[in-house]
């Protein structure tokens, strides 16, 4: 059972310092998913993964982290950090206020083994959509390079406005914050992206929504930010590149519920080649490839950064959100 020993109690201490919370939780025979306060939590046997949001501390969990792991008899071989652009980067605290700086605090609380390192910003040439990637290995880990399994990170910006109303509750709906997250589901198709998933929901009040999935081993997540004027969705999975056409099922299916003017793919893989698959499942809806980059990480293979952008508007056509 691993990392699946930790005590509740031991988690919420670790996402105390992150400073968020657990709204909702489930789990199967692999792996434990947690729906926080902003964003998600999934703890495997040998992997964690934690995803956070606003003006959160991420890594300030990786110390507590380290240290329960080390109780377990565990020892970290690998650590992967990796986010888009600060939309508030004046707002965001310690160690947060610089890539720089979360550098510097990353190398400062991983332990010694881990000596394959890298710090990457991988560019793209739409403003403010920028992909920066750490990564740190220990020699066991890179003697096993990572194989056919690739991580998608999607984030969708300018939501299309009449989707995003899905995401708002209706004033004194007298609901749970589970019911209203279950009804939100299905309204906007999630429901539909994975149905053999187990889906884990939660929509806040007044509006925002986010959502778990577990099919086998595998995660997705969603998180949605619908307020107008900076409305913001993320999704994320994890999946095999010999899965068929599973990406590009997914992927489309994910980016039609939200239909954003702007997204950006970061794949991180063994193969290069997914980065074709991806445009393949963005074009025929009407995105448009803008930008390319690839990179290699010690130990963890290659990170292929995308962004599109909706041909829809036409000269004249005034900007912002539809
Ligand atoms: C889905 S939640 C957190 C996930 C995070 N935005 C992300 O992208 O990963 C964000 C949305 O929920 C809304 N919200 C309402 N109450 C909240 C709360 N107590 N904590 C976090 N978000 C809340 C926010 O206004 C926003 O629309």
């Amino acid at each position: 059972m691993g990392l699946r020993q930790l005590s509740f109690d031991s988690l919420q201490q670790v996402l105390h310092e992150v400073q968020c919370t657990v709204v909702s939780a489930v789990g199967n025979h692999y792996f434990d998913a947690y729906v926080l306060s902003e964003s998600s939590l999934f703890v495997y046997p040998t992997k964690i993964i934690i995803k956070t949001c606003g003006t959160t501390q991420l890594l300030k969990s990786i110390r507590p982290l380290i240290h329960h792991a080390l109780n377990l008899g565990l020892t970290l071989v690998s650590c992967r950090y990796t986010r888009g652009n600060f939309i508030f980067p004046l707002s965001q605290p310690f160690p947060h206020t610089s890539f720089h700086e979360e550098v510097v605090y990353l190398e400062n609380s991983l332990p010694n083994n881990l000596c394959f390192r890298k710090a990457s910003v991988m560019p793209s040439n739409l403003p403010s959509h920028a992909w920066h990637v750490f990564s740190a290995s220990d020699e066991t880990r890179f003697v096993h390079f990572p194989n056919d399994f690739y991580t998608l990170e999607v984030c969708m910006t300018e939501l299309d406005r009449t989707l995003a109303r899905k995401f708002f509750r209706r004033p004194g709906d007298g609901k749970s914050g589970d019911a209203a997250g279950k009804e939100m589901t299905e309204i906007s198709g999630i429901n539909k992206i994975n149905p053999n998933a187990l889906v884990c929901d939660f929509a806040f009040d007044p509006c925002g929504y986010s959502m778990n999935g577990i099919d086998g081993d595998r995660y997705s997540t969603i998180h949605v930010t619908p307020e107008d004027g900076y409305s913001y969705a993320s999704f994320e999975c994890a999946g095999s590149i010999y899965d068929g056409d599973d990406l590009v099922r997914t992927l489309k299916r994910a980016v039609q519920v939200f239909r954003p003017a702007k997204v950006s793919v970061s794949t991180t893989t063994a193969s290069h080649r997914v980065w074709a698959r991806v445009a393949g499942a963005l074009e025929p809806l009407g995105l448009k490839c803008r930008s390319c980059s690839a990179d290699e990480f010690p130990a963890v293979g290659s990170v292929v950064f995308q962004t599109f952008t909706a041909r829809r508007k036409k000269t004249g056509e005034c900007g912002g959100a539809r």
